[in-house]
């Protein structure tokens, strides 16, 4: 049986690039950007004025002067406008272009105005006080957000002010999401005593959508046949099935033999990890890729966000996120041959340390804790006892 580690690696090497499309920069949050984005112009544009009041050429202060007639009063959006005197200043609003003649700013609060006139409170005035120069965040050319990276909202305000209308983004690889099994029926019918509705496919599907991707949805019976047949139509129309269930030692976990009977090349299949072993991993000839997730939804939802997420990560080409660590609060032992993903709460300490604390479930079945847990704490294999105060490594799955 394979490691993480190596389950890891074999899943890394399958990547694949999935091409490139434009949209329109306001449909591009949650996207991956797949090319940089460069200022038109010099950021500011143009020596912005930060504070309402006056501009006046400093040389007057250098001369003593402190009284200046008002020439006249320029809102931001209007044409600079040039004063002939050093007696003279603009009336100017944030966010107006400063004219050449004009190098300082005096705020109304510094200020006494009176018919026309300006009459300076303050003496300690700096040259260029209240100026936002022009090129002082970004050059023209300058590259103001770089590919490979989700577009944030303050990537938004960046496209939109180096006038982006239109972004090039990542496509998303083609996903469809399987569930398979006789017991399962749907959200809105009433299961009998010996049936329970389907959950995993929608947790699947809900993590995927966080991370922007939309996904097909299938059901399969436990029937070799059909599964077969649905299999094979997926893997022609599909970049990437998620399957989750019927993947184990059962009677009627068909998935594994169908899928080679379909030339999908098993790459592995068991890790040794709890919970999600009997996870299963291949590729079709085609290149579509399969990963089937152990049934058990706590191993389902581990495997997806272990697994598939840093797979898809990498496909669209997102740095590795870096690792996070975190305290375990109380001792903890787990003596099988497998790594354990301990799942756990998070909270921060006064003294500010991340603190994990071990949520006790009833297995990998038990997904009602999993509302209550943050992260799953990666417990090094070769080890049985981990001690209070000691620090793993924590994959989170919700902000805290
Ligand atoms: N003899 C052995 N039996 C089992 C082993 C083993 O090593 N030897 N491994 C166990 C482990 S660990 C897991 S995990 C499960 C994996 O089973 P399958 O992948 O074959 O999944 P199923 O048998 O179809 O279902 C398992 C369990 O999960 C429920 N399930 C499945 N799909 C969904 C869904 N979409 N929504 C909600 N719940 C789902 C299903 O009803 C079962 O209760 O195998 C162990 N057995
Ligand atoms: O993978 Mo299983 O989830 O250990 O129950
Ligand atoms: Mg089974």
């Amino acid at each position: 049986m394979i490691t993480v580690e190596e389950a890891e690696l074999i899943i890394l090497a399958q990547l694949k690039d999935y091409g490139t499309e434009t949209v329109p920069f306001e449909l591009a949050p949650g996207r991956v950007l797949a090319e940089a984005i460069e200022a038109d112009r010099d950021l500011p544009p143009y020596n912005r004025v930060i504070m309402d009041g006056i501009a006046i050429a400093y040389k007057a202060i250098e001369q003593g002067i402190s009284t200046f007639k008002i020439k006249i009063t320029q809102a931001a959006g209007e044409q600079p406008i040039d004063i002939n005197d050093a007696n003279e200043c603009i009336e100017i609003m944030t966010g107006a272009a400063l004219s050449a003649s004009v190098d300082t700013i005096i705020r109304y609060e510094d200020l006494e105005i009176e018919n026309g006139t300006a009459r300076l409170l303050i003496t300690d005035i700096k040259q260029g006080q209240n100026i936002h120069q022009k090129g002082k965040d970004k050059k023209q050319g300058d590259i103001v957000a770089a590919a490979n990276q989700y577009v944030t909202p303050a990537i938004i305000s960046l496209a939109a002010s180096v006038g982006k209308a239109h972004l090039l983004v990542k496509k998303w690889p083609k996903v469809m999401i399987i569930s398979s099994g006789d017991e399962l029926v749907d959200v809105a019918d009433s299961p009998s005593d010996y049936q329970i509705r389907k959950s995993n496919n929608y947790t699947i599907k809900a993590v995927l959508k966080q991370h922007g991707l939309n996904a097909d949805m299938l059901h399969i019976p436990d029937d070799p046949e059909i599964t077969k047949q649905q299999l094979q139509n997926c893997l022609q129309s599909y970049d990437v099935i998620l399957l989750s269930g019927g993947i184990s030692m059962g009677k009627f976990d068909y998935i594994p033999q169908a899928l080679e009977e379909l030339q999908v090349k098993k790459l592995f299949h068991k890790v040794q990890q709890r919970p999600g072993k009997p996870f299963w991993f291949g590729r079709h000839d085609n290149g579509a890729l399969v990963f089937a997730f152990p049934g058990n939804p706590v191993a389902t939802f581990m495997c997806l966000h272990r697994y598939f997420l840093l797979w898809l990560d990498a496909v669209l080409g997102l740095p590795a996120k870096a690792h996070v660590y975190a305290q375990l609060a109380h001792d903890f032992i787990f003596t099988p041959p497998l790594k354990y993903f301990l799942q756990v709460k998070l909270n921060f300490t006064k003294q500010g340390i991340l603190s994990a604390q071990p949520v006790e479930g009833n297995g990998s079945g038990d997904f009602a804790n999993l509302a209550d847990t943050d992260a799953f704490m990666e417990l090094p294999l070769e080890r049985n006892e981990f001690k209070a105060g000691e620090v793993f490594k924590i994959r989170l799955f919700k902000s805290v």
